[in-house]
């Protein structure tokens, strides 16, 4: 008999696995979309470097506000610099963009004057210092602007082209190999001969949610239930990849091969076999030589949330990210029974109204962990701790945003 861990050990055991420094690559800036930052970012210069107007009007000394009229003594467009001083009762013409000449302190919009000739009149006044742009409003000297372990996406690529910082280190996204096993399962275009196979999703499900989640992947696609079969794919996926994931053959059948592969023939440690979650019960867990194993249930629903559970959050660790699963407190609107005395994870729909998250079922269909429809549209997993007791409607619970993953 097995010994079944539960769902706290099993993250943890996750957790402190140790891996190797993550290597690293470096990239032009915007072929690093979605890539993890290597090194914090700091900045080189203050933004602006000097006091700049935010607004197109006249510079002027503050204390002349109440001047009858200003003299405009010269014309400052952005992308020059204007050598002439503001002095008293003296103003220059502006531009948003322009750096304020030396002299002025604030800056009347143009639609606060009324020109005449060569002077100007101010009809409405505005309090020091306004419309311009301080010496590091937008980031100061030696501020870590970027955090090593960021996603770097559209706005840390323009704070890095601001720094005119065209290249980045990034992690090196870890390479996952993916397999689902069954005699049963046939790959898309297989040919069908009999009524009891049935088309496998789960590794392209799994290639889907990895790939969009920072994996590359090693599509290794589908492979029947036999011993040496289940072997070579195993060695050839343990050369090429940082983790191994395959669906199916972990449970107790006579053709649940992955378990005595992974346990006999590859000698892999065991770090768990078998946790007290729905779905998902059977999960294997090993590893072979600094590589990962995850041998997950051949079920569509099962896998994949094992694979959101325990191979997301190993992908975080590989990749040093600063990422972790989106579980967040919403409020349940029905009652809600606690089924097993295991941690269950349980489809529902998730809405977000007036700044409260909500959870209901409608639509969902109960039956077994085969039903991966119910993840369509805008789905979360309820969490049901092992020790929690049956849900009331209004009962705040933990959910885990399945759209907020990739
Ligand atoms: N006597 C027992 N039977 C089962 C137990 C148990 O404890 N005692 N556990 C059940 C649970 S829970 C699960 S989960 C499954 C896990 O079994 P396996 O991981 O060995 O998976 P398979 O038997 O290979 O497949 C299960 C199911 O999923 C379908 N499948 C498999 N691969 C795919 C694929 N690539 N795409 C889509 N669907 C797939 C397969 O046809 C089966 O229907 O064991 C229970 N049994
Ligand atoms: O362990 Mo299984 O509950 O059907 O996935």
């Amino acid at each position: 008999m097995r010994n079944f861990i539960n769902y706290k050990e099993s993250i943890e055991i996750i957790n402190n696995i140790q891996l190797n420094n993550a290597t690293t690559q470096k990239l032009f800036i915007t072929n690093a979309i979605g890539k993890v930052i290597a090194n914090d970012v700091i900045a080189s210069h203050n933004s602006p470097e000097f006091p700049t107007s935010a607004m197109d009007g006249y510079a002027i000394k503050f204390e002349d506000l109440k001047s009858e009229f200003l003299e405009i003594i010269a014309k400052n467009p952005a992308g020059s610099v204007v050598e002439v001083e503001v002095t008293s009762e003296k103003c220059i013409k502006t531009f948003t963009g322009s750096l304020m000449p030396k002299g002025s302190d604030t800056l009347i919009p143009i639609e606060n004057v009324e020109v005449f000739d060569n002077k100007i009149k101010i009809k409405k006044e505005v309090p020091f210092g306004f419309a311009v742009r301080d010496i590091g409003e937008n980031y100061k000297k030696d501020e870590v602007l970027i955090k090593k372990g960021t996603i770097i996406g559209f706005a840390e690529i323009g704070v890095l082209a601001s720094l005119n910082i065209s290249q980045i280190n990034v992690i090196v996204n870890p390479t996952i190999a993916i397999a689902s096993t069954g005699s049963e399962v046939l790959d898309l275009g297989e040919i069908q001969t009999n009524e009891a196979q049935i088309r496998s999703s789960n590794h392209l499900t799994l290639e889907a949610l990895f790939k969009s989640n920072g994996a590359n992947i090693l599509q290794m696609g589908v492979v029947k239930d036999d011993i040496d079969s289940i072997t070579s794919l195993f060695e050839t996926a343990l050369q090429k990849a940082d983790i191994v994931v395959t669906t199916g053959g972990v449970s107790v059948g006579d053709y649940d091969f992955v378990q005595d592969v992974v346990k006999d023939r590859l000698k892999a440690k065991i770090l768990f076999h078998g946790v007290s979650i729905k779905p998902g019960m059977h999960i294997l867990i090993a590893t072979k030589d600094e590589k990962i194993i995850v041998a997950l249930p051949g079920f569509a629903y099962s896998s994949t949330v094992c694979a959101i559970l325990y191979v997301l959050p190993l992908i975080y660790k590989f990749r040093n990210s600063n990422e972790s699963l989106p579980i967040i407190k919403a409020k349940i609107t029905q009652n809600f029974p606690k089924k097993t005395d295991k941690t269950v994870f349980t489809a529902c729909n998730v809405s977000y109204i007036n700044g409260e998250y909500f959870v209901d079922f409608k639509g969902k269909k109960e039956g077994t962990s085969a039903i991966l429809t119910n993840m369509l549209e805008s789905p979360a997993l309820l969490i049901q701790d092992e020790n929690s007791g049956d849900l009331k409607a209004g009962d705040l619970v933990d959910i885990l945003l399945i759209n907020h993953l990739k």
